[in-house]
């Protein structure tokens, strides 16, 4: 096992470079010199045949050229704006403070490029409803892609982990995801909250994903959202942690907890979900007995599979008399699984979908992005309507915290 993850992670970060394809290859350009641009893009771009990382423009440009040198990226440009207005380049991939995506990815969808917007993908869900209903997006022919980077949800263990889930049968959902402490600086954009900062916006905005796929519905309402603050007086704005409560169209609930001050060694994130009670089908058992399932699924590992992961489904059957319950049999079934590429996962739903174990969720998001636009099939998406929801819940849970909205942007 450690051997097997030691070669996955290191293939995950030093990825068989491939030749890239004369025609037709998307060149993309991007703003600003990013700490996770190389994760998120650079890297994996190294194993993508239609991938070119072109150009960065940096607001300093002497950072945008030492960034270039670093990452092997041919061009640099002297402004975010030069980039969108050159016509070589195809797609801008935008790793700004979440303040600055809603204007920039509003601006890059202008210029004709295709956008890979860093998620959060706004700050608000006001100026998500602007972006993706841009009437650019919907022109014809050959309209710009826009994704929101929620490279977790293209990462076959969390598919695998969805196919054991019955929505409308879940009552409770429990998820918790973490930083260490000591990986995130107050100075960091995420304690500010001019840039949009806030614990929810950076790292909860996964769990309210998983919340919003496992129930397969948006919440009614944001029951409790209680938040930790650093307490200095200058970032009490932002979020340093908290623990938020949803209720779900089907009376279920989900919550979500998340700190960016998490203890010295990392826990993958979890997403525990269980289900009501069902009737199982059981021709073998008299008409006076019935079969009843609850099922509990558990993904550790939900945002950073790639390092390691496990799914557990854990089945408990009753057999009981339908008159007064009385259990006649009780056993457990339980099973672990991991899907580290979609043929690992297996299943006819996930049948030809291209992957490798070591590529990273950022490699499969990037796979899918590029079909898109070529206009291929993508088996997993994330789209525009999607993203307004995944705002809205975070709009929900800031205004339930007391700490309000994130500032929201007056460009238009
Ligand atoms: N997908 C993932 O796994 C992760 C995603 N993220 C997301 O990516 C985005 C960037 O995060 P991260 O890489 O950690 O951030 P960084 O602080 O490393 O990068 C932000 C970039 O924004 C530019 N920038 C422009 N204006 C400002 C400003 N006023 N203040 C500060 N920076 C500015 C800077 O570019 P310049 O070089 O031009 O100065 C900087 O390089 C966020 O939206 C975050 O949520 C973050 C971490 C992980
Ligand atoms: O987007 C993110 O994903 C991974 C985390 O480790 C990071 O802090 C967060 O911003």
């Amino acid at each position: 096992m450690v051997v097997a993850l030691a070669s996955r992670v290191y293939s995950a970060f030093a990825p068989p470079k491939v030749e890239k394809r004369k025609d037709g290859a998307i060149r993309f350009g991007v703003l600003g010199a990013a700490k996770i641009a190389p994760m998120a893009l650079i890297t994996p771009a190294q194993s993508h045949p239609e991938v070119i990382v072109q150009a960065v423009a940096a607001r300093d440009r002497s950072r945008a050229e030492e960034f270039a040198k670093k990452h092997g990226i041919p061009e640099v440009r002297n402004s975010y704006q030069e980039l969108l207005d050159d016509p070589n380049i195809d797609a801008i991939f935008i790793p700004l403070p979440n303040s600055l995506h809603y204007e920039w990815a509003v601006r890059s969808i202008r210029a004709g490029k295709h956008v890979l917007l860093e998620k959060p993908s706004c700050n608000t869900s006001a100026e998500a409803n602007i972006l993706f209903n841009l009437p650019e997006l919907t022109q014809s022919p050959n309209p710009p892609v826009i994704l929101e980077a929620f490279h977790n949800r293209f990462h076959p263990a969390v598919r695998k982990f969805l196919s054991f889930i019955e929505p409308e049968h879940v009552v409770h959902v429990h998820t918790d995801s973490m930083v260490s402490w000591w990986l995130v600086n107050k100075d960091n954009i995420e304690f500010s909250y001019k840039m949009g900062g806030g614990s929810m916006m950076a790292l909860g905005t996964y769990n309210f994903a998983m919340l919003r796929m496992i129930f397969g519905s948006e919440p009614v309402e944001c029951v409790s959202c209680d938040v930790g603050v650093l307490g200095d007086g200058i970032h009490d704005q932002c979020d340093a942690d908290f623990r938020a409560k949803f209720r779900f169209p089907n009376g279920g609930i989900g919550e979500a907890e998340t700190t960016l001050r998490g203890s010295l060694l990392w826990k993958p994130s979890e997403a525990r979900v269980t289900h009501g009670e069902v009737v199982v089908p059981d021709k073998s058992l008299p008409d006076t007995q019935e079969k009843v399932r609850t099922r509990e699924v558990t993904l550790h590992g939900f945002i950073h599979a790639i390092i390691w992961h496990r799914i557990d489904v854990k089945d408990s059957f009753v057999v009981r008399n339908k008159k007064d319950g009385q259990p006649v049999s009780k056993w457990v079934e339980s099973n672990s699984y991991k899907a580290y590429s979609f043929a690992e996962a297996g299943g006819k739903e996930f049948e030809g979908v291209a992957g490798e174990a070591w590529w990273m969720s950022y490699r499969y998001q990037l796979e899918a992005f590029v079909n898109r636009i070529k206009g291929r099939e993508t088996q997993f998406w994330v789209d525009g309507q999607d993203s307004i929801n995944q705002m809205k819940m975070l709009d929900m849970a800031y205004e339930k915290s007391g700490l309000g909205l994130r500032p929201t942007s007056e460009f238009r």
